[in-house]
């Protein structure tokens, strides 16, 4: 049963019911957009999990309601992949979510007039088709990432997953610029889990939902658009970067950690496009031995960097999990003491509109992404899972505003070089140049965007 509604407005508007994936760079756009939506007159409500539950203070003009779901470890385990966490959410939350929107809908809430789901959660999907709510599926990854997954069974059909090592290297037809390497993994796995998630998703998406909604913009995802209305027939909204939208003043975001803002101080006293940024978002984790790569490869490069070492983000060792950051290789400190910052969570955001701010060592999550294009910052991509794989040579090939570091293992010397031409070779300079354009057509998309407040 859905409990009761925390704050937000009860007045007698048409509702909304919006219901994310406990994932930090799911919930924060989803929220973005129940503001955008609360904006133009509709009443929002928020369903939301017990677990990574948004703080309802933050949106007060918000409803909040829980739907107390029981979730099983591999659901929110440091420990479990992507794949796994994703299988067990759906599985969690199909009954508690049908149950708190059924409550909805019986006690007052006859206002409701459609629901806005996580585009990966084909439970909620489904549920909202059985009660009759009309529902658009919200994509939190790029337009390009979802047209992979609905060709998912085309690719299999044609031999192209599950993946081969012979293949990596090849284009695959319909998709370029992807070649196989490129094409969604999970944790270097593409088993018939995967496969079976992703027709479920599909699957959901034909039978369920009335439309798209991605959070993406047309100057660099109009083709791909196009391409998934065609296969659809339903219709895809571009409805970002959500973040542009909100003004220069959002409200304040969900946070996975207490930003250190003690980092900005520190770039303050940079001088300009002199730092590279280095994070991998709120999920990634890469071994110790990459982990290791990464920090060598940085003291190595001579350049100044603030790098976020997000307590869980190295798997093993004694501070896997917890609210520790995993332990610096030794010496490295002492290496890298007058050029190096590294904190827990930054303000990813207003670190990147730094003009100290050079270039961005990324994963490629997709809101990571989205971010440095409207700050006009160039990346380093290292991809780890997922549609990371698709964004990331998009970056490098198709928007031509990034550099590869080199695919899970890559060698210290490759990563100081890397680092060395994004921030001061030709490479550099020419995809500085292309980051500046797609900056302006982001704003350009945000401002043209009738519900930007
Ligand atoms: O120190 C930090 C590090 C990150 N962030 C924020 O955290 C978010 C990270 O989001 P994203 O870049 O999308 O990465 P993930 O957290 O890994 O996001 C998950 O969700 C994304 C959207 O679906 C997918 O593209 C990714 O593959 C998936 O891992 C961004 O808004 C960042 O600004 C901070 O504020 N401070």
């Amino acid at each position: 049963m859905a409990g009761p509604e925390q704050h937000g407005d009860s007045g007698h508007r048409r509702r909304v019911v919006l219901f994310s994936l406990p994932f930090h760079g799911h919930l924060n756009p989803m929220l973005k957009l129940a503001a955008l939506l609360h904006a133009r007159g509709l009443g929002v409500t928020v369903l939301h999990t017990c677990f990574n539950a948004p703080d309802p203070a933050r949106h007060p003009e918000l409803a909040f309601v829980p739907i107390h779901e029981t979730l099983p470890d591999e659901a929110t385990s440091p420990d479990s992949d992507i794949l796994r966490k994703l299988l067990a959410l759906n599985a969690a939350c199909e009954a508690p979510f049908r149950a708190a929107l059924a409550s909805l809908l019986r006690g007052g809430r006859r206002d409701v007039a459609c629901a806005v789901v996580d585009g990966q959660c084909y439970a909620a999907m489904a549920a909202a088709g059985e009660l009759g709510v009309p529902a658009l599926a919200l994509r939190t990854d790029s337009a390009a990432s979802f047209r992979n997954m609905l060709a998912w069974p085309r690719l299999r059909d044609a031999g192209y997953v599950p993946i081969k090592e012979e293949q990596l290297d090849e284009p695959v037809p319909g998709l370029e610029p992807l070649r196989v390497r490129d094409l969604i993994r999970v944790d270097g796995r593409d088993t018939d889990e995967h496969c079976s998630f992703v027709a479920s998703v599909a699957g959901a998406v034909r039978a369920s939902v009335s439309g798209i909604v991605i959070n993406t913009f047309e100057a660099i995802e109009a083709a791909e658009l196009a391409k998934i209305q065609r296969e659809l027939s339903l219709p895809a909204f571009a409805v970002g970067p959500l973040h542009l939208l909100l003004g220069r003043t959002p409200p304040e975001e969900q946070s996975l950690h207490e930003p250190d803002r003690g980092c900005l101080a520190w770039l303050d006293a940079r001088p300009p496009r002199s730092v590279l940024y280095v994070s991998l978002g709120s999920l990634a984790r890469v071994d110790r031995g990459a982990f290791e790569v990464m920090a060598w490869g940085l003291a190595g490069s001579g350049v100044p960097f603030l790098w976020v070492v997000r307590p869980g983000s190295v798997a093993g060792g004694a501070a896997a999990a917890g609210d520790e950051a995993p332990p610096l290789p030794d010496r490295f400190e002492d290496e890298v003491r007058d050029r190096g910052k590294i904190v827990k969570w930054a303000p990813q955001r207003e670190v990147l509109a730094h003009a100290a701010i050079a270039a961005f060592w990324t994963h490629c999550g997709w809101n990571s992404t989205l971010e440095s294009i409207c700050e006009g910052v160039p990346m380093l991509v290292q991809p780890c899972f997922a549609d990371q794989m698709v964004t990331a040579r998009y970056v490098t090939h198709e928007w031509g505003v990034g550099l590869e570091v080199g695919e899970e293992v890559v060698e210290r010397g490759m990563v100081a070089k890397a680092v060395r031409e994004a921030m001061a070779g030709d490479g550099g300079a020419r995809m500085r140049e292309r980051a500046h354009r797609l900056q302006m057509q982001a704003s350009a998309a945000a401002t043209s965007r009738p519900w930007t407040v």
